[in-house]
C-alpha cells in the first residue's frame, strides 16, 4: 500500500544546477577487500537520493565517505564545490548527519538536548521549535526524561529530531527508520518529505522501500560494493 504522497520539488535556489554534493570515483578498501567500488554521484540542491542494498553492500561506507567521516581510497568528495571536511565549522553548519552510532548527552533531558542543538545552530523562536520537534517525533511525553532513559526507538527519534530541528542544506542519514515502529516511520517520512519540499538535499540509506518511494527522487541500488542500478524509485524498485 502506498502510504505517503510526495509533494513536488520546489524550484532550486540561486546556486542553480550546481551539485551540492559530488562523489567522484570514490572507493574504499578494508584490508584487501574492496567494500566500495568507484562510485560517481552528484546531488543537485533539493534532490533526495536513497541508497538501498543488502546488509554489507556498502551503504554506510558510502555515507561515511560522503559525510567526510572516512577517507576514500580513491576519488574525492566535494561539498558546494570544495573538498568535504567534516571539521570545517562552515560545513558543520550546513550539513546534518545521523550516522549508525547514537550520540547523545547522557546528563541532559530530551528537551535540554534539543534546546542545546537549537542554541548551537541559532534556531529562531527556540521554545516553539523545540516543542514542535518533540511533537513531530512523538517525544512530548518523554521531554523530561534523561536521554539514557529512552527506549532504543525513542533515542532514534531524538537523534532524528535533533538533526531535523537545526537548519541544514544537506541531510545525510544512515537507516533513519532503524528501530522505529510503523507510526514513527510515517512521522519520519512526513518529516523528510517536508524537508525535501523546503529544498533540503537528502542522501539516506534505508532498508525500507516504502520510505525510498515516498521521499527519494532517485535510488542507488548497491550490491557487494557495486552500484548495480540507479534511477527513479518506480523504475529501480519492484512493486
Ligand atoms: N571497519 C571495517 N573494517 C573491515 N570491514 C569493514 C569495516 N566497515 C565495514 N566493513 C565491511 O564493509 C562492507 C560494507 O559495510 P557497510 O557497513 O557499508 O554495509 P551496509 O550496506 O551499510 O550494511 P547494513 O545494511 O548491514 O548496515 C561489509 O562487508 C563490512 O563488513
Amino acid at each position: 500500500m502506498r502510504v505517503f504522497e510526495r509533494p513536488p520539488v520546489q524550484e532550486g535556489d540561486s546556486d542553480g544546477d550546481r551539485p551540492l554534493l559530488v562523489l567522484e570515483g570514490v572507493s574504499r578498501l578494508h584490508g584487501e577487500r574492496q567494500v566500495l567500488r568507484p562510485v560517481d554521484l552528484a546531488l543537485a540542491p533539493g534532490e533526495a537520493v536513497a541508497l538501498l542494498g543488502h546488509n554489507g553492500s556498502g551503504k554506510s561506507t558510502l555515507l561515511r565517505l560522503a559525510a567526510g567521516r572516512d577517507r576514500p581510497g580513491t576519488g574525492r568528495v566535494l561539498f558546494a564545490g570544495a573538498p568535504m571536511d567534516e571539521d570545517d565549522p562552515a560545513v558543520r553548519a550546513r550539513v546534518a548527519v545521523v550516522g549508525d552510532a547514537p550520540a547523545c548527552y547522557p546528563d541532559l533531558t530530551v528537551r535540554q538536548h534539543l534546546e542545546l542543538v537549537a542554541v548551537g545552530h541559532g534556531v529562531p523562536d527556540r521554545e516553539a521549535a523545540v516543542d514542535a520537534a518533540l511533537a513531530a517525533h512523538g517525544l512530548t511525553e518523554r521531554a523530561g526524561a534523561l536521554t539514557t532513559e529512552l527506549s532504543s526507538g525513542q533515542l532514534q527519534e531524538l537523534l532524528l529530531a535533533a538533526a531535523l530541528l537545526r537548519p541544514a542544506e544537506l541531510l545525510l542519514l544512515d537507516e533513519p527508520e532503524q528501530r522505529l515502529d510503523p507510526a514513527a516511520r510515517e512521522r519520519l517520512a512526513r518529516a523528510l518529505t517536508e524537508r525535501r519540499a523546503a529544498g533540503v538535499t537528502l542522501l539516506f540509506a534505508t532498508h525500507h522501500r516504502e520510505l525510498a518511494r515516498a521521499v527519494a527522487d532517485r535510488v542507488l541500488l548497491l550490491d557487494n560494493g557495486h552500484v548495480v542500478a540507479e534511477g527513479a524509485p518506480a523504475r529501480v524498485l519492484s512493486p
